[in-house]
Formats: structure tokens, C-alpha cells, sequence
């Protein structure tokens, strides 16, 4: 730990004195934490940071800024489907997808170190519980479906397979989320296979380039994007830890999707036959305003343009189809093989863009007295995850269907999308749609019929309630056996126990 004078001078040379303004009015153990804090900051990257940061709110969405007009859509033949493809090309997929998890080839990697604002609850968002039958949080679900693959893959091909999980937390969802794995039982996975690292920290900046203190002894600390996850592989040695197990490919995906497939054997396949480095799972985008970014090129390279990022008049451009000219709906599952996230660590890294939000940010006034801003005081600089696409040899994107692969949860209910309710739904109409497909049907309490619906309303919850557990079935395969010409009654939860009591 350096002396208050090595720090008080470093920041005088970052033009950061203020930091220090309170410091006659500390405690002994105040001074002491936040010198260990101030110890750790390097003043020109503090200085570069600052002066970086308040020069990019200047030019926010200034016309230079600006992607619109740089834009085009993916050429159609540069996406893959599962829409468009045929059933013996989606099987040769799935099957390199299983073939690679098999050789245990394959890890996830969550993004978990969002503050989840939107949403509102005071700890990360996996640990959240929408409500389903079971009360089962994102967390246990994804574990589950990583059992299960595991389970089919080596099923397959008579293997012992490991889908490492990767994590990446921050400074808000490191301990709890540890914590609720431990408290779990790291929901039945092998603890040794989990592998939680953080990302860093930068401070949040005033708009005349002053880091914000938050209170007298700590300065306004962020999470410095997803993208953050290419900086943090190297400082936590989380790549030298993928190749010590021979993990070869990552699938990546963001923490609030109830219906993610995880280390999904189509996508997987599809992106290692293709020979591709970099992939994107798409959905077709519902509306010019979805909140989802879209995958597009932009001077004729790939890349997602952030729907913060982008123009309504652009947004709504139609083709001659009359579907949205970008339609390519970013879901925040992406593919990447170890070589190139090798790569961007050593050689790209810093090269990425730094993208401002300009945020409400808590500080303390002259007097030394906490305000929470009634209007936006700070910039907060962030990276993207998928900013890294430009660099990749050979880049993909993968269209699925949104009913069957994408139910972000981003609001709190009574948001009119997004929301405990419609993640809820989106996974009960998926599970009751499967019941029905394997020749299930359903009756009430009282044993009377409940009609079948096949057709279900954007909005409609299915007439009958079926949850399955992603222990029996992980994408609706082998439910037949279980549930043909059975009479299941809503409310219909079957798990592991009961789906040996039926056979
Ligand atoms: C930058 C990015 O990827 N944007 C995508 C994200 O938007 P969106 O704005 O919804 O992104 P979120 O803020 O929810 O973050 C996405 C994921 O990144 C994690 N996270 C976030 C910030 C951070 O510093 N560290 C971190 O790990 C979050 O925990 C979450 O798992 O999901 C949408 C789909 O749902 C996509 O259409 C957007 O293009």
C-alpha cells in the first residue's frame, strides 16, 4: 500500500485532487481502506480514463458518432437457421455440436456482472425466481440444462463429459452469487467445474472529467461492460485454465434469458462446421424499438450496433418484404472459439470501443453530504462483448426462433415486456407445447379434459400448466416415452422423481 503522499501526489498528476477533499475528516480505518482502494490506481490510466471519458459525452450521439449511416444488413446467405434449414442439416449440426461436448471440447461462459438496474432486486439477477411451479431461480435452470447435456452427450457417444462453467462476476455479484451456489449445493455440478472470476472496476466521471466520489472515503465505482470479460480472461488466467481442461469453444451467454440453450449442439455445430471463430445466435426482431441490439456490418464489417446506439428512422427501415431491414435481433449468445478469444486478449484488446452511458450517479456534495441526482451527473464508460466480431477470420450468425430461444428478463412486472411474467410464460408455453407434442393430455383437478391449444396468443398462457424439468428434457427429446397417451394434470411439474415413477 503506498503513503498518503505517493497517493495524494500520483493524484494531483491524474488532475484528481479533489479525491482527497474529505480526507482531514476521516476515521483512522477510513483513511486506511481508502488508501488501499486509491493504492491500486494507476494515475495515467486514471487521467487518460477521465480526460477519455468526458471528451466522449461531448461528442455523444454527435452526427460523427453516429452508425446509421454506415450501416447494411447481413446478406440473408450469411445467416444459418433453423427456420430455413433442413431437418438432416440441423441433425448433421446437432450432431458435431454433440461429438464436440462429448470430447468435452466445449464450456460456458455467463455473463454475470450487470447490476440488473432495470429489474430492481438487490442481488443478481440468476438468483431470481419467476414464479414457475418448481420456484426454480435462472441459476438452478441453467445448471440443470448443463447436467442434461452432459447426460446426452455422453449418452451418445458413451463418454464422461465436462461443460465447465465459466462466470464472470463483479464487485456487486461475486460474493452472493457464491455464496447461493454454496448454499445450493452448486445445484448437483461439480463445484471443481465452476469457475467464478470478476471483471474490473473503473470509476464513474463527472462531465467536466472529475471522478465522481460517492462518499467521503470511496470513489463511484462500475462495472466496465460485458466486454469487460476479455480483460478480466486474462487477469483472473481463466484462458490458461480453458486450455489446461482442452476446452476448444465457448458458447457465451448474458444471465437473463429463461429459455437459453446452454452449449446448444446445433449452434455449436453449426459454427464448427462452418469453420467459423465468432458466431451470434439472432432472432428476428419484433419491433423497430425492441430493446435488442442488431447484427449488421457496418463499413462492410460485422458487427452488433446497440439499439442505445441506433436511430428510430433507421430502426424502421423496411425492405422490399416489408420485414425490418435489421432484423437480425442480438440475443446475447455468442460462439467463440479459445484461439480468438486467445487472440483479442493479446493483440485487440485495447483497441476496443468504449461506449457512454450517461448515468444517475450518487456522489457527495461540498459539504460532504450524500444526493442521490434527480437527472443524469455521470458518464459511465463501458465495453460490448460482441464489439470483438470485427476482428474475427470468420464470423456467423445463427437465426432461431424467439418462442423457442429468447425470454430476456429485464424489467420488474408491470413493465409491458420483459418482465417475472412474461419469462414465466414464454418457459410454460414452451414446456406445455413439448407435453403436447409427445402425445400428452390434459385434465383438470377433477380429471375432466382441458381442450388442447395449439395455437397459443402472443400474450396467452397455456390452458393447462406443465413444467418439465430441464433434468428430464433439455430441448423436448425423450418426453414420448414419458407422456404419450397419458392423462397429466395441471398443474403438471415433472421432474426427475416422478419421470422414473411414470415409466
Ligand atoms: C452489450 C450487450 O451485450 N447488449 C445486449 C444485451 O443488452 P442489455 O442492455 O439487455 O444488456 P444487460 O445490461 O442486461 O447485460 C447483458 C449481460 O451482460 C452482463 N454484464 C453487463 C454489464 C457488465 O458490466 N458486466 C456484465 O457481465 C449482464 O449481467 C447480462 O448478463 O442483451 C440484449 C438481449 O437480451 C441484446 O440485444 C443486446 O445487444
Amino acid at each position: 500500500m503506498l503513503s498518503f503522499e505517493e497517493v495524494a501526489s500520483r493524484l494531483e498528476s491524474a488532475g484528481q485532487s479533489h479525491i482527497l477533499q474529505f480526507w482531514s475528516t476521516l476515521s483512522a480505518e477510513e483513511k486506511d481502506t481508502f488508501l488501499a482502494d486509491l493504492s491500486q490506481i494507476d494515475p495515467d490510466d486514471l487521467r487518460e480514463h477521465c480526460r477519455g471519458a468526458a471528451e466522449a459525452a461531448s461528442r455523444h450521439s454527435s452526427p460523427e458518432d453516429l452508425l446509421d449511416e454506415r450501416m447494411q444488413p447481413v446478406p440473408p446467405e450469411f445467416i444459418g437457421s433453423v427456420r430455413t434449414s433442413q431437418p438432416d442439416t440441423l441433425k448433421e449440426w446437432e450432431d458435431e455440436g454433440f461429438l464436440q461436448v462429448s470430447k468435452s471440447r466445449v464450456a460456458v461462459l455467463l455473463l454475470a456482472g450487470g447490476q440488473g438496474t432495470r429489474l430492481g432486486v438487490p442481488y443478481p439477477k440468476g438468483m431470481y425466481n419467476v414464479g414457475l411451479p418448481s420456484g426454480k431461480t435462472l441459476y438452478q435452470i441453467q445448471a440443470e440444462r448443463i447436467r442434461k447435456i452432459q447426460e446426452l452427450a455422453d449418452l451418445r457417444h458413451s463418454s464422461k463429459c465436462t461443460v465447465p462453467w465459466y462466470i464472470m462476476t463483479s464487485e456487486f455479484t461475486l460474493e452472493p452469487t457464491e455464496k447461493f451456489f454454496k448454499e445450493n449445493s452448486h445445484f448437483g455440478l461439480d463445484p471443481a467445474n465452476i469457475v467464478m472470476f470478476e471483471q474490473q472496476m473503473i470509476p464513474a466521471v463527472s462531465f467536466d472529467g472529475k471522478v465522481i466520489l460517492e462518499k467521503k472515503n470511496k470513489i463511484a465505482l462500475a462495472p466496465d461492460g460485458n466486454g469487460g470479460l476479455y480483460r478480466a480472461l486474462v487477469d483472473s488466467e481463466v484462458l490458461e485454465d480453458m486450455e489446461r481442461r482442452g476446452v476448444e469453444y465457448l458458447h457465451v451467454y448474458c444471465v437473463d434469458n429463461i429459455l437459453v440453450k446452454m452449449a446448444d449442439p446445433v449452434f455449436i455445430g453449426f459454427c464448427v462446421t462452418n469453420g467459423a471463430d465468432c458466431g451470434a445466435k439472432v432472432v428476428e426482431k419484433a419491433y423497430p424499438a425492441e430493446p435488442v441490439g442488431v447484427v449488421c456490418q457496418v463499413d462492410g464489417v460485422y458487427q452488433v450496433v446497440e439499439y442505445s446506439e441506433i436511430q428510430a428512422k433507421t430502426a424502421e427501415l423496411r425492405g422490399p418484404d416489408g420485414k425490418l431491414l435489421y432484423s437480425a435481433g442480438n440475443i446475447c449468445n455468442h460462439f467463440f472459439t479459445r484461439d480468438f478469444l486467445q487472440e483479442v486478449a493479446q493483440k485487440f484488446q485495447g483497441q476496443m470501443k468504449q461506449h457512454v452511458a450517461i448515468k444517475k450517479v450518487p456522489f457527495v456534495d461540498h459539504e460532504g453530504n450524500q444526493v442521490k441526482p434527480s437527472k443524469p451527473n455521470g458518464i459511465k464508460m463501458e465495453k460490448f462483448v460482441f464489439d470483438v466480431f470485427q476482428f474475427a477470420r470468420k464470423f456467423v450468425a445463427f437465426e432461431v426462433f424467439r418462442e423457442e430461444e429468447f425470454s430476456p428478463l429485464k424489467n420488474a412486472d408491470g413493465a409491458p415486456v420483459d418482465t417475472p411474467t412474461t419469462a414465466r410464460r414464454a418457459l410454460l408455453r414452451q414446456h406445455y407445447s413439448w407435453a403436447l407434442a409427445s402425445g400428452g393430455h390434459f385434465v383438470t383437478d377433477q380429471g375432466e379434459t382441458i381442450a388442447p391449444k395449439n395455437r397459443l396468443g402472443q400474450d396467452e398462457d397455456p390452458p393447462a400448466v406443465c413444467e418439465i424439468s430441464p433434468l428430464v428434457s433439455y430441448f423436448g427429446e425423450g418426453l414420448e416415452v414419458l407422456l404419450n397417451q397419458k392423462k397429466l394434470r395441471s398443474p403438471f411439474i415433472l421432474d426427475e422423481k416422478n419421470a422414473k415413477n411414470i415409466v
